[in-house]
């Protein structure tokens, strides 16, 4: 699948673990994936539970990978990379998870020659059902995209967008996971205020999210058309919704995505 490639993680957190554990059921060998990591508790996870080589060097993962994931957070990439020395990163493809950190961002820590892909997948990446967007810095080549988006195919869905859409992208996509569990939370609460058992709420909510989700993408209608064959005239979904504008449900979800996507240009900043 990487074709003989070694793909290195630079930080083996839950973002790294979501796209490993992907492209591991996408038919990577383990063999073909490296990853570099200070907690001793997590290498010995996910060395345990994936059977790839997991090691505290970054030195080494760099070294031995002809690419590399940056995984890390976005407030530690600068002291990491500064530690390993940039020279260590000659040649390497740098495919960057970080949110907020440019391609040119990349290229000023990591060399004016670095070949930089920046990507904004999330978790669902985990369950082979990921929505990853990717740009590409000044020296990044047809197929190092190619190369990239090869990989976040295998995890889910891929988009390549204009890098000033990448915040954006943070904001609905990047996050969003987090939004639609919170929502589904509600949901089963609600339901066990109202009497459900709640492995039943819980699975209801679920079940709904994942339904709703695949009709749309299914159908290609827009989401106002969806909603309104659920919704009888006089009925229980009305009522519903009526009370979900009398609370700005709409409007709390659009001032959540400008939070984290004014955060997320943040997150970049020395
Ligand atoms: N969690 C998510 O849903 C998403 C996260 N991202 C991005 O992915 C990156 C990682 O996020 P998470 O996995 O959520 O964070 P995390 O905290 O779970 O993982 C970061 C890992 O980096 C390790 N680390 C810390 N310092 C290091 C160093 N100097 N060298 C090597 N490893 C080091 C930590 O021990 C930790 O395991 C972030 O930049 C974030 O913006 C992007 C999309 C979605
Ligand atoms: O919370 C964060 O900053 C990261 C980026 C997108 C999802 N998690």
């Amino acid at each position: 699948m990487l074709k003989g490639s070694t793909l290195g993680f630079i930080g083996g957190g839950n973002m790294a673990e979501a796209i490993i554990k992907g492209l591991l059921a996408g038919g990577v060998a383990a063999a073909d994936v490296m990853v570099a990591e200070p907690v001793a508790a997590r290498r010995e996870y996910l060395h345990g539970t994936y059977g790839i080589d997991v090691c505290a060097d970054n030195g080494r993962v760099a070294a031995a990978a002809d690419a590399l994931v940056m995984a890390v957070k976005p407030q530690v990439f600068r002291g990491m990379v500064a530690a390993l020395g940039p020279a260590g990163l000659d040649g390497k493809l740098l495919i960057s998870i970080m949110a907020g950190i440019t391609t040119a961002d990349m290229e000023e820590v990591c060399g004016s020659a670095a070949r930089v892909i920046r990507v904004m997948p999330n978790t669902p990446a985990l369950v082979l059902e990921g929505a990853s967007t990717l740009c590409r810095g000044r020296n990044a080549t047809d197929d190092d995209l190619f190369f990239a988006t090869g990989i976040f195919d295998l995890v889910g869905t891929t988009c390549v967008v204009e890098e000033k859409l990448m915040d954006a992208v943070t904001g609905v996509s990047g996050c969003g996971p987090a939004y639609v569990f919170l929502f589904m939370e509600a949901l089963s609460d609600a339901g066990v205020k109202n009497g459900l058992p709640r492995d039943v709420a819980t699975r209801l909510a679920a079940q709904t999210v994942l339904g709703a989700a695949r009709l749309l993408l299914e159908t290609g209608d827009h989401p106002g058309v969806l909603k309104e064959k659920v919704t009888s005239p006089g009925g229980s979904t009305i009522a519903g919704i009526a009370s979900l504008e009398r609370d700005a449900f709409r409007g709390a979800v659009m001032a959540a995505v400008d939070a984290a996507t004014a955060r997320s240009a943040e997150l970049g900043k020395k």
